[in-house]
């Protein structure tokens, strides 16, 4: 058939005009339609199933939450918020775990998220104790393109720390866990101020919380700032800069910012540490930035970064 190329479109008669993709594909999803396989891990309110999709074969992650259990450990506003923070997201960031399909039955609620396929930041520190400094600039580098495209669209993470941080199979960086998100509101002063009140406890983990969050309990992107500069430490060293035998001690740490380098740190790496493990969030790298986040891409860690392109993941294991 002579077919018409316009605007990518082929306008070929023999083809099917109709645009509505595949019925497969946009079916409304029940468990039915899935078979679970291994538990990929555990979450404080969740189990997530590695699954394949009876219809298309493709892979995905099901994170399965209790009911019962979300509703005794009051974390319903969480879920409803993590559902709604990836529905924002929708698939227009590389760098963030993607939601398919939500669906329920009496007991359980089912997040169809991509499956990410290598593992964690974390896992990856534990079996190799640092990444290599390449491996470390070209993932916090997407990291901040992350970020980039987080905070743009009025998002706090809250929880950024190396387990978040998933490979995928071509071992892209994949963030997760935005169950501790804050969408940020144009009042959002007062909603912190009725956040301090009603909330007593910090939203995080110990190790990575900014000490705004923990003397009085606000949180905004300088936060994910924060939890970047710790992030870097512990990929180039292995070890979090922010430890102790309690969470108590750990938060005396951070509020005295309480740290040192270990022998032989990478002296560019720990110069931007230092620039974003700083207790005024104002101060922080990036805190200023005009357009998110020039003086971060600007630092000399990142010399000769081609943030267009980053190029395909440096190999993982020394080969
Ligand atoms: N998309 C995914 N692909 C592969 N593994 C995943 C994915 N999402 C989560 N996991 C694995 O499942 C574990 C539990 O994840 P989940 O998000 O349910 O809990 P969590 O948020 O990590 O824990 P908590 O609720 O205590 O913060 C993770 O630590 C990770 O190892
Ligand atoms: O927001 C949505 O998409 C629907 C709206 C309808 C609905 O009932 N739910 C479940 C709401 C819910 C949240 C927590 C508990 Cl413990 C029970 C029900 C929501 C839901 C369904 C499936 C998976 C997640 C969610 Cl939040």
């Amino acid at each position: 058939c002579v077919c018409l190329e316009v605007h990518g479109f082929s306008l070929c008669p023999s083809v099917n005009f109709n645009m509505t993709p595949p019925a497969e594909e946009v079916r409304k999803r029940t468990p039915s339609d899935y078979i679970f396989g291994k538990v990929l891990g555990e979450g404080s309110f969740s189990t997530v199933y590695l699954a394949k999709d009876i219809h298309t074969n493709k892979e995905y992650a099901i994170k399965v939450l209790e009911k019962a259990h979300i509703i005794r450990e009051k974390k319903t506003e969480n879920v409803m918020r993590e559902k709604e923070v990836l529905r924002i997201l929708g698939n227009s960031s590389p760098y963030f775990v993607r939601l398919y399909w939500t669906f329920q039955d009496p007991e359980r609620l089912y997040f169809v998220l991509s499956y990410a396929k290598n593992g964690d930041v974390l896992s990856q520190l534990e079996k190799q104790q640092c990444l290599s400094i390449e491996c470390a600039r070209y993932y916090t580098s997407e990291l901040i393109l992350g970020l980039e495209f987080l905070h743009d669209r009025g998002i706090v993470h809250r929880d950024l720390k190396p387990e978040n941080l998933l490979f995928q199979e071509n071992w892209h960086l994949l963030i997760t866990d935005l169950g501790s998100a804050k969408i940020m509101t144009d009042c959002d002063n007062e909603n912190d101020d009725f956040d301090k009140r009603r909330r007593n406890s910090f939203v995080g983990t110990a190790q990575f919380v900014s000490p705004e969050m923990l003397t009085d309990t606000s949180s905004s992107y300088e936060s994910d700032l924060w939890a970047l500069g710790c992030i870097i430490y512990q990929i180039v060293s292995g070890v979090m800069p922010f430890r102790g035998g309690s969470e108590y001690l750990v938060f005396q740490k951070i509020l005295k910012l309480l740290y040192d380098f270990p022998e032989g740190f990478d002296r560019v790496a720990k110069d931007l540490v230092e620039k974003l493990l700083v207790i005024d969030p104002r101060q922080r790298l990036g805190a200023n930035d005009e357009k998110r986040y020039t003086s971060l891409r600007d630092h000399a860690f990142f010399n000769g970064q081609n943030w267009d392109d980053l190029g395909p993941p440096p190999a993982m294991f020394d080969t």
